[in-house]
């Protein structure tokens, strides 16, 4: 906003430049005059700027493996010396305007950012926040000497911000000296605000990020040149100013709209298309000459960059991009051009250095765009049409996408099934945080509390099937990443329909060792495969029941591996790099962050006694907000909650384990995926609103009896470094509750057991082909289109709604065979996986019909994904893809399918009330017994 208003008030500056110089003609032409007098010379002056730039670049990236090797304190005094070199240098420069001295400056300069990056890692992050800054700031001086002194003037300026900028560091020097030891350092549990969506996303590669390169290059390209054409139009140096301004400008608003932007568009297309954009935009950079014209495209531009990087994951330097394009942009300027073009008798065009320049870089960007738009989505440019006209709808479907799935999501899981009133506790952390350890002394405080049956047990290896399964997916050197996703789904899946569910029946307590957090932690953020794909996996094997207590120990992933090797037994799991660790331990601390009153993180770095307390405290308080009615060792001693009931704390529902809050965006925090954690309610039952830990914890202030009974108290943020999260108020919100706010999903992609299209329906919009797959991720690649007489080809494949009992079996889901015996034969080809996308691929027939789908190792021949560069690009794009032709008519009719579709759906859940008996128990003691 800052930075709005600035801009904005500088317009208005230079507008009242424009009305004075248009009053008094004789100063336009004294303005002239002055240029035509001086020698400047441009190819020097951007050969001038090449080498500041490049001295600038050389401080930055030589010396980091250096610096990082030293201590803090160390690292604090070299970045105030620093800081007060650059200063002296800077004003050395104002009294010796040499060039050689500003070089000297740009390298002091490079090296105290390359200190300060190292020291503060997220001021690197937005860089538009503090090089913003300094523009404006740039700005207004060199208005301010421009309106005083003339055009000429505004040179002068420049100075005298050298001067400032100075003063400025020589206060933050004497301030880098001055700060206490250990301020800013992390700890343990905690993540600096807005890193988070960074630390779980991890070093994500894409397949083919060239289109990212290209973007960051214009970026560079229209930042270096921008003072090469204000001196080839002579805007001032204040148009300098006003130009970097509209570029970081256009830049900082296209950052952060990005993951919102066209929520209707696939993400490569939009990369794509933002490309295209940019070059086309770049083009006409050279073309107009006028600072008001160069001033607007350029944020433009820079906007169409923002969106198009932020539309991707990616992990690649963005400075190897800027740095290109600014190195590009200053070497065509250096050719010493200036020819004058006829267009008409009245016009024409002035080719200059920097016309050249623009153009050239425009053009490759333009280029690049149309390759991107042929190759960087996997369809291609098949369905372009779609998503153009769907871009800026939020359909059901795109509305996911952008912002809202888990709180409408919650709401229809919650119609669909009363779990028994057990208390459903999931211990999560680390290989080596100590949870079978903490388990055990859990179970023996619940004991001696008197609280039981109490049932222990562990994901993989709760049942028979469990432990199976866990031999596979964990025994030798693993299985590839997807097997082992859905390996790990599918032992959840019978867990939970076997062992959990029945023990949450008949009211028992239920500590499970490691649960869906676990998929998202190890496979979404350590393997990196989609958040999406595993969150729908876990949803869909689940049913959505969620843990009403999940218990986070963080652990320093070093101390872990310390234990896990000392503890001698490790699978392949425990073997994985530190980056891994980190990354499944930030997924944690993320999930907790989502819903802090289902989520509890203790400091597991401590003395086990010490953890044990802290837990032990956690749940006797969750236990006993909830009514604690197991205590007398009675099972159902809860009862069922009846609709209308009122949860007595935010940790479910009255008495029922809460169904449907899987995070299906951990990939996203902070961006348009920043669902807020949510957690459902019975119907009828007052539901918690969706809110951050912040907002939570305000409402734990002012919230009911139950809250402020709690001995636990809510987390001011997420940035304690034990953050026991407690009851959240009881009658919190009523939003969840609304049955208006389940329509807005459209069969949710957790669902694919269940709202399968009949065929016999007309308009039934398709749900996803695999789990996650209705294209809520940022990175999905499709459009989902209605399509009649689709078969799903999902694991575990639906007959159509339409084919199944009128009051369906809400638990029939699992018991349905899985994969392509079940699919149906498809009456028209519409559903084709796309290479590499799943279970699915090669199981529908008409596979073989299209192009995309004989490209992948999946489709049909089973080959490795990660050995496939095209298939390495589908890891990254895993949904199915609907590759049917879709007339216009039907476009047009979408809206209406959708809202019938919901209409339906909402029906069907009000009506289902069947609930499944159990079929399989079991149980799982970490020492080989139950209790
Ligand atoms: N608080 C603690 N301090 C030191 N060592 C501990 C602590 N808790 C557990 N340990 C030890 O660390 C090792 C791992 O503990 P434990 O098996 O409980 O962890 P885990 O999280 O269940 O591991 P995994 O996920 O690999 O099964 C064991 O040898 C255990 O004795
Ligand atoms: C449930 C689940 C587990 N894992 C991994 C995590 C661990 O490395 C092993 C389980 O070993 P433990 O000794 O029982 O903790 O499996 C996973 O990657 N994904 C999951 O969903």
């Amino acid at each position: 906003m800052v930075m709005f208003a600035l801009t904005a008030l500088a317009f208005g500056i230079a507008g009242l430049h424009g009305v004075w110089r248009v009053l008094d003609p004789g100063a336009a032409h004294r303005i002239a005059e002055s240029f035509a007098d001086t020698s400047f010379s441009l190819p020097q002056a951007a050969g001038a700027l090449l080498v500041v730039f490049v001295l600038v670049a050389a401080g930055v990236f030589v010396p980091h493996s250096v610096f990082s090797r030293l201590s803090t304190p160390a690292g604090r005094g070299l970045l105030a010396g620093g800081a007060a070199a650059t200063a002296v240098a800077s004003v050395c420069v104002f009294f010796f305007p040499v060039v050689w001295l500003i070089w000297i400056t740009a390298l002091f300069l490079g090296i105290t950012t390359a200190l300060l990056v190292l020291q503060a890692p997220h001021l690197h992050r937005k860089p538009w926040r503090t090089a913003g800054v300094a523009a404006v700031l740039l700005l207004l001086t060199t208005y301010a000497f421009q309106i005083v002194g003339g055009t000429q003037a505004g040179i002068s300026g420049v100075r005298w911000y050298l001067l400032i900028g100075a003063v400025l560091l020589f206060v933050s020097s004497a301030l880098a000296m001055r700060a206490p030891a250990g301020a800013g350092d992390p700890v343990t549990g905690a993540f600096p605000a807005g890193s988070a969506g960074q630390a779980l996303r991890g070093p994500t590669p894409i397949a083919r990020p060239w289109a990212c390169y290209l973007l960051f290059g214009v970026l560079g390209a229209v930042l270096a040149l921008a003072q090469p054409a204000v001196a080839d139009h002579r805007f001032g140096q204040a148009g300098f100013a006003v130009i970097v301004c509209a570029a970081f400008l256009g830049w900082a608003v296209g950052y952060e709209a990005g993951p919102t932007f066209a929520p209707g568009m696939s993400r490569p297309r939009l990369t794509s298309l933002a490309l295209l954009t940019a070059g086309v935009l770049t083009l006409a950079l050279g073309i107009i000459e006028e600072l008001s014209g160069k001033a607007v495209l350029t944020a433009i531009v820079t906007f169409a960059v923002g969106v198009g990087v932020r539309a991707q994951r990616y992990d690649f330097s963005r400075s190897i991009g800027v740095g290109a394009g600014v190195v590009a942009a200053l070497l065509l300027t250096m050719l010493d051009l200036d020819t004058v073009v006829a267009l008409s008798e009245n016009a024409s065009w002035n080719i200059s250095a920097t016309t050249v320049a623009y153009s050239v870089v425009g053009l490759v960007a333009l280029v690049g765009g149309i390759i991107a738009l042929f190759t960087f989505s996997p369809h291609g440019i098949q369905g372009l049409g779609v998503d153009l006209v769907h871009a800026f709808r939020t359909p059901a479907v795109a509305a996911e996408r952008a912002e809202v799935p888990a709180a409408s999501e919650l709401a229809a899981h919650a119609t669909e099934h009363v779990t028994g009133p057990g208390f459903f506790i999931a211990v999560e952390g680390g290989d080596g945080s100590g949870k079978t350890t903490q388990i055990q002394l859990l179970d023996e405080h619940l004991r001696a509390r008197g609280i039981g049956p109490v049932v222990l047990t562990r994901e993989p290896g709760g049942t028979d099937a469990g432990r199976a399964i866990r031999e596979v997916v964990l025994g030798g050197s693993g299985v590839a990443p997807r097997s082992e996703a859905l390996l790990f789904a599918a032992d959840r899946a019978h867990h939970v329909a076997s062992l959990i569910g029945p023990a949450l029946e008949r009211g028992e307590t239920v500590i499970t060792d490691r649960y869906i957090d676990s998929s998202l932690g190890y496979q979404s953020a350590g393997r990196e495969l989609s958040t999406e794909d595993i969150a729908g996996l876990s949803r869909w094997a689940t049913e959505g029941l969620v843990p009403h207590l999940t218990l986070v120990l963080d652990i320093d992933p070093e101390t872990a591996a310390q234990r896990t090797a000392a503890r001698g037994e490790e699978n392949h799991l425990d073997r994985e790099d530190l980056a891994f660790r980190r990354r499944v331990q930030e997924a944690f601390l993320v999930l907790a962050s989502r819903e802090p009153s289902r989520y509890a993180v203790i400091d597991a770095n401590r003395e086990p006694a010490a953890v044990a307390a802290d837990i032990a405290a956690v749940v006797d308080a969750h236990m006993s907000s909830r009514g604690d009615h197991r205590s007398q060792n009675h099972p159902h001693a809860g009862g069922l909650a009846a609709p209308g009931d009122t949860a007595p704390c935010g940790t479910g529902a009255s008495g029922t384990a809460p169904r449907g809050t899987v995070p299906s965006d951990t990939a996203l925090p902070g961006t348009a995926g920043q669902r807020h954690g949510s957690a459902t309610q019975h119907p009828g039952s007052t539901a918690q609103q969706p809110g951050n830990a912040a907002e939570q914890a305000g409402n734990a202030a002012q919230s009911g009896p139950s809250a402020s009974a709690s001995p636990v108290s809510a987390p001011a943020s997420d940035e304690a470094e034990t953050t026991v999260l407690g009851a959240p108020p009881a009658g919190s919100a009523t939003a969840g509750s609304d049955p208006s706010e389940a329509e807005t999903t459209v069969l949710p992609a957790s669902a694919p057991g269940r709202g399968a299209p009949g065929e016999d329906d007309p308009t039934t919009v398709l749900p996803p082909a695999v789990p996650g797959g209705t294209g809520f991720g940022e990175d999905d690649p499709t459009t989902v289109l209605p399509a009649r007489h689709a078969n799903r080809s999902a694991p575990g494949s639906q007959p159509p709604l339409g084919s199944r009992a009128p009051e369906p079996n809400p638990h029939a889901a699992p018991r349905q065979p899985a994969g392509p015996a079940a699919s149906e034969t498809a009456r028209m080809p519409v559903v084709v996986p796309a290479a590499g996308t799943g279970p699915a691929a090669g199981t529908d027939p008409a596979a073989g019909t299209d192009p995309a789908a004989g490209t992948g190792p999946a489709a049909g021949t089973g080959g490795d994904a990660a050995a496939d560069p095209e298939a390495e690009n589908a890891r990254e794009m895993p949904l199915p893809h609907f590759h049917q032709r879709v007339s216009r008519d039907r476009l047009v009719a979408q809206a209406e399918l959708e809202r019938q579709a919901r209409e339906r759906l909402r029906q069907s859940r009000l009506r289902r009330s069947g609930r499944e008996q159990p079929r399989d128990r079991g149980g799982y003691d970490p020492n080989g017994g139950s209790r």
